[in-house]
């Protein structure tokens, strides 16, 4: 049953708000149910578990490692189990018909134009009013908007009627505490120590994070105040992030390849009270910067043993006794404190210009997303098992890793810091995951592994690997450690068809994820009763999208609406304004259109960033900037990277100029002339330079850039190849003007090595 989703309204009750009419996306027939989390909010009182005191798993037990996170104790209730929710079925006919968006504060207000009651235990925090019609609504002054850049402040949620968008604003702590209550006992953490398998049950966990928030705030964590976490994926990553947000601070993942001075920029920008560090190395970063952090007044290390005795330096263990025997009352003050309004999270994204902004996401952004996407995605409660390995600094993996599988019960198991670099594949066949998210790069490296497999054998053995992988389709998967994995995910960047059309050849269909931070990660995923190759799905539900200005083939920027759009970029008003329209539409950036039945079809970025394959953005405008600075021969530099491995450069030389048609020619200016003698160089002409013919020009441009490489925010942003090409960029050329964007790519096509 497919059902048609009427035109949507512009996302506000606003009578004079434009109208976006044109998008009739079509929802499926499958109705979800509304995951049975118990929305109470519990706190136990246990007695804290310390990461050292966390159970140890005979190897036997580890055997095909997590059969189930929960074993027999839960019945598996799916959440796709054919029971039909009338709050969803709702949901769906809230979009057959038009649709009046309910907007819920949590202090004073709550304008519902459908009036939701929220059953009076879930609402510690918020008070409902039957709303008038919002255009005869007076609106009282101290109302919060949909959006802040400011860290204290609350906002406005984007609560709708029915159906999931109607469900209850939860803190992280009110999400967790169920949890614990309705899988306690379950598998939450794993990870290997040796040959030893160790484990922390969801009872356990949260536990361990109210410990480690309690030893935050001994340390002065201050509210709205930030702990940034530094390093690979572990349980004391998670654990220092949920005790961060239960403790009123802020989560705050660095991304482990950071320059010292990025990891400045982030921790300066969050005032870190705290910075949790993986190992030695990470620590030299951050003792690098102390100096220059105000905020900052503990460190942390959380994997090997110190070096070195400093001062408000501690390993974990010391950090974890620290709040140990700590009283719940002031931690308990301040968690009841908390409201899902209010900022818990911050993820540093680039900014396409300029410093990186931190998004800021609210309780009810993680709690919520969680949720929605669940249920999209149909996972199982207490059945899930995924592999914890992509960089935490980043809302997918957090998403995915973190709230995701906390939501529904399941266990995440943490991978070797050398995941990436090939131990992977070892750990997907010992913990066998129920589902997995690769960014393009990843399935990339499997399918070159693969080939390469295939290209080592014996001529007649290559064709029996062809055909048999028609037939040994299980063999394969268990290979890959994915026997048992009905979810893989590609997402964070854009994925070559040819990448989709040979692990579909193998029959594992990747599902496609698109999203951005500000989306809280997901916006649309595909999945398998709404598949189709090269699309990214559809949207996670009480989620929407609306193409603003389509051009005749339908494209347009997509636009998002939901209660997974974030609440603002910290201290930055403008820019948050420039991303979030004035009804509140959430502005990608990318370029999208929808087939007849609302498949969604990312075609294009009008967004100057790169995306490599790793997932990694990268805004091209300020390191090509740097080069052209740092090398005064240089008239263009242009930045190669979208969906490559790593960035390549184009540069060209300081060249005359036709004056009549303005199109380049080959004898170099007189400041070009004289640049070259200064490095030693007779050239006169691009022609003797370009394609590194000229040692000497050839070696001063990588001086140069090797001074742009050393200052970069990080290891994916240095450039690794660069070319001099034999005639400047012009007009004429088709390389600027309104054509930059197509050469951008045709230049991109042509040149080989990249
Ligand atoms: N499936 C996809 N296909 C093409 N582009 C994508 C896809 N998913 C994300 N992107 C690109 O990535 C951008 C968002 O990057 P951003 O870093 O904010 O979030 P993310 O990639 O979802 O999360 P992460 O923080 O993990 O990188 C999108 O605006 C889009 O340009």
């Amino acid at each position: 049953m497919e059902i048609q989703k009427a035109p949507l309204e512009g996302g506000t009750w606003d009578k004079d708000i434009r109208r976006v009419g044109q998008l009739t996306p079509m929802l499926t027939g499958s109705t979800p149910r509304v995951g049975g989390i118990t929305m109470q909010h519990v706190v136990t009182a246990c007695e804290p578990t310390s990461m050292s005191e966390a159970v140890v798993m005979e190897p036997s037990q580890a055997g095909g490692f997590l059969e189930s996170p929960c074993g027999a104790q839960h019945s598996a209730a799916s959440l796709d189990d054919g029971t039909v929710d009338t709050a969803n079925e709702s949901s769906e006919e809230e979009s057959t018909g038009e649709k009046e968006e309910a907007i819920v504060t949590l202090d004073a207000v709550t304008i519902s134009t459908k009036a939701t009651e929220v059953p009076a235990e879930h609402s510690a925090n918020t008070q409902h009013v039957k709303a008038k019609r919002p255009d005869s609504l007076s609106v009282p002054a101290a109302e919060p908007r949909l959006w802040t850049s400011q860290r204290d402040a609350e906002v406005k949620l984007r609560i709708g009627d029915s159906g999931v968008a109607a469900e209850t604003p939860l803190t992280v702590n009110q999400m967790f505490t169920s949890v614990v209550e309705r899988f306690g006992d379950c598998t939450a953490l794993s990870w290997k120590e040796g040959e030893q398998q160790k484990s922390l049950n969801y009872k356990d966990y949260y536990q361990s994070c109210r410990t480690a928030a309690k030893s935050f705030l001994k340390l002065g964590l201050q509210r709205y105040h930030g702990v940034g976490i530094l390093g690979f994926n572990s349980a004391e990553w998670f654990i220092a992030d949920i005790g961060a947000i239960l403790a009123g601070g802020f989560a705050v993942g660095i991304y482990t390849t950071n320059s010292p001075e990025a990891c400045q920029y982030v921790a300066e920008n969050s005032k870190a009270n705290v910075i949790v560090v993986e190992n030695h190395k990470q620590l030299q970063k951050i003792l690098q910067i102390e100096d220059k952090l105000p905020h900052l007044k503990a460190i942390i290390q959380y994997k090997d043993a110190l070096k070195e005795k400093r001062p408000n330096l501690y390993s974990w263990a010391e950090f974890m006794a620290l709040g140990r025997d700590e009283p719940d009352a002031p931690l308990d003050a301040v968690i009841s404190s908390q409201k899902p309004n209010q900022c818990c999270t911050l993820i540093y994204t680039s900014g396409t210009t300029g410093q990186p902004k931190g998004v800021m996401l609210s309780h009810d952004n993680i709690t919520w997303t969680a949720l929605s996407t669940g249920i999209h995605v149909h996972l199982t409660e207490a059945r899930e098992v995924v592999v914890s390995y992509l960089p935490l600094s980043h809302i997918a993996a957090q998403m995915m890793d973190i709230w995701v599988t906390m939501r529904v019960g399941g266990a995440t198991h943490f991978a070797q810091p050398d995941a990436l670099k090939g131990s992977l594949v070892n750990t997907l066949k010992e913990v066998r995951p129920t589902a997995f998210m690769g960014v393009p790069r990843v399935w990339e490296k499997m399918q070159e592994k693969m080939k390469s497999v295939g290209a080592k054998s014996s001529t007649v053995r290559r064709k029996v690997a062809a055909w048999a992988k028609d037939l040994v389709f299980k063999k394969v998967r268990k290979a890959l450690g994915l026997d048992r994995c009905s979810k893989c995910y590609t997402g964070a960047a854009p994925i070559t068809k040819d990448t989709l059309e040979f692990f579909l050849s193998l029959d594992i269909p990747l599902y496609e994820l698109y999203g951005m931070s500000e989306s809280t990660g997901p916006h649309t995923i595909s999945r398998p009763e709404a598949f189709k190759l090269t699309s990214c799905g559809k949207e996670i539900p009480g989620c929407k999208t609306k193409l603003h200005t389509t051009d005749e083939e339908g494209n347009g920027e997509i636009c998002f609406w939901g209660r997974h759009v974030f609440m603002g970029y910290l201290n930055m008003p403008d820019k948050t304004e420039e991303a979030l329209d004035a009804e509140g539409w959430l502005h990608s950036g990318d370029l999208g259109k929808h087939d007849k039945n609302g498949f969604l079809f990312i075609t294009g970025r009008i967004k100057e960033l790169i995306i490599t394959a790793g997932g990694e953005n990268i805004p091209p405008v300020p390191i090509e900037d740097a080069v052209k600075e740092a090398l005064p021969l240089v008239s263009n530099a242009m930045l190669i990277g979208d969906k490559k491995k790593f960035l390549s450069m184009l540069l060209t030389i300081k060249c005359q100029t036709n004056a009549e048609t303005g199109d380049p020619e080959d004898e170099l200016t007189a400041e070009g002339q004289e640049l070259c003698r200064k490095l030693g160089s007779n050239a006169t002409r691009v022609s003797q330079v370009a394609g590194g013919r000229d040692r000497a020009v050839h070696a001063a441009i990588q001086e140069g850039i090797n001074q742009v490489n050393e200052r970069a925010t990080s290891n994916a942003q240095r450039i690794q190849k660069w070319q001099v090409l034999e005639r400047d960029f012009s007009i004429g050329g088709g390389e600027l003007g309104e054509w930059e964007r197509k050469s951008r790519e045709e230049k991109k096509a042509s040149i080989t090595w990249l």
